[in-house]
């Protein structure tokens, strides 16, 4: 059984991703892959200081996340040329590591990103996470010292809410309490696991 899991920025996918890997699913992550691919030394970070040139490094030589952040969020044609360089090694690692998964497995894709590219019909289960968008703001600035105006040009990069719950088989809300939210999952994945 493959399952797509996504939700805004901040959503709390993540945190649901956590208690979905301590039930038992093989959890494969697109955010941290995503970093993977531009570690110093790949390819993937050849490919991006090809693309956007030397400045978007530190001066260790890594790649400067808050600065391609800030350039990236401020800038669309910007941001889809990152993308096309790292969401094809994206897919690529996903369908190495869901080839490595035990038979039988409950796999969850956790991908913000999922509404935006269309891939929701790839998968037998499409999990929303579900938070208005002053949650997510309250979230990002209380967590990580953003100010509302950088979390809000996240957010406009993004879905909107209708558009990602357009795509969802099972939508877990996320304004209550963490112990709200880890029901919630609980109550899903006894069901995914249930037809697995
Ligand atoms: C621009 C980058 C370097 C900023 O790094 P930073 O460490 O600040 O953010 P991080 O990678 O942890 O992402 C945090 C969240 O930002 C949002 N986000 C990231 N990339 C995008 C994007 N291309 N479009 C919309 N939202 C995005 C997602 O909700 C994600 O969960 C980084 O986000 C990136 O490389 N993005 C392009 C790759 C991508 O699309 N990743 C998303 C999943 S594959
Ligand atoms: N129900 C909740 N109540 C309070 N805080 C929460 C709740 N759910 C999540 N959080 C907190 O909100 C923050 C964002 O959650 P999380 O990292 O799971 O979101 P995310 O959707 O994975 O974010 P990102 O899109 O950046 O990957 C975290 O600090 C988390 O602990």
């Amino acid at each position: 059984m493959r399952v797509g899991l996504t939700g805004g920025i901040a959503s709390g996918k993540s945190t649901v991703s956590a208690i979905l890997a301590e039930l038992g699913a093989v959890v494969i992550d697109a955010d941290l892959i995503a970093r993977e691919v531009v570690t110093r030394g790949t390819p993937g970070l050849d490919a991006v200081v090809a693309e956007f040139g030397p400045g978007v490094l530190t001066e260790e030589g890594d790649l400067d996340r808050p600065a391609m952040g800030a350039l990236v969020f401020s800038d669309p044609s910007a941001r889809k040329r990152l993308e096309a360089i790292v969401h094809p090694l994206v897919h690529q690692r996903s369908a190495e590591l869901e080839a490595a998964a035990p038979p039988g497995s409950v796999i969850v894709h956790d991908v913000p990103l999922l509404a935006e590219v269309g891939r929701g019909g790839q998968f037998d289960a499409v999990i929303v996470v579900d938070a208005p968008t002053d949650v997510q703001v309250t979230r990002m600035v209380r967590d990580r010292g953003w100010t509302r105006e950088e979390a809000e040009s996240r957010i406009a990069a993004q879905a909107t809410r209708e558009d990602r719950l357009a795509i969802a088989t099972h939508v877990i809300d996320n304004t209550g309490s963490l112990d709200d939210l880890r029901r919630h999952v609980e109550e899903a994945y006894a069901e995914l696991a249930g037809r697995a």
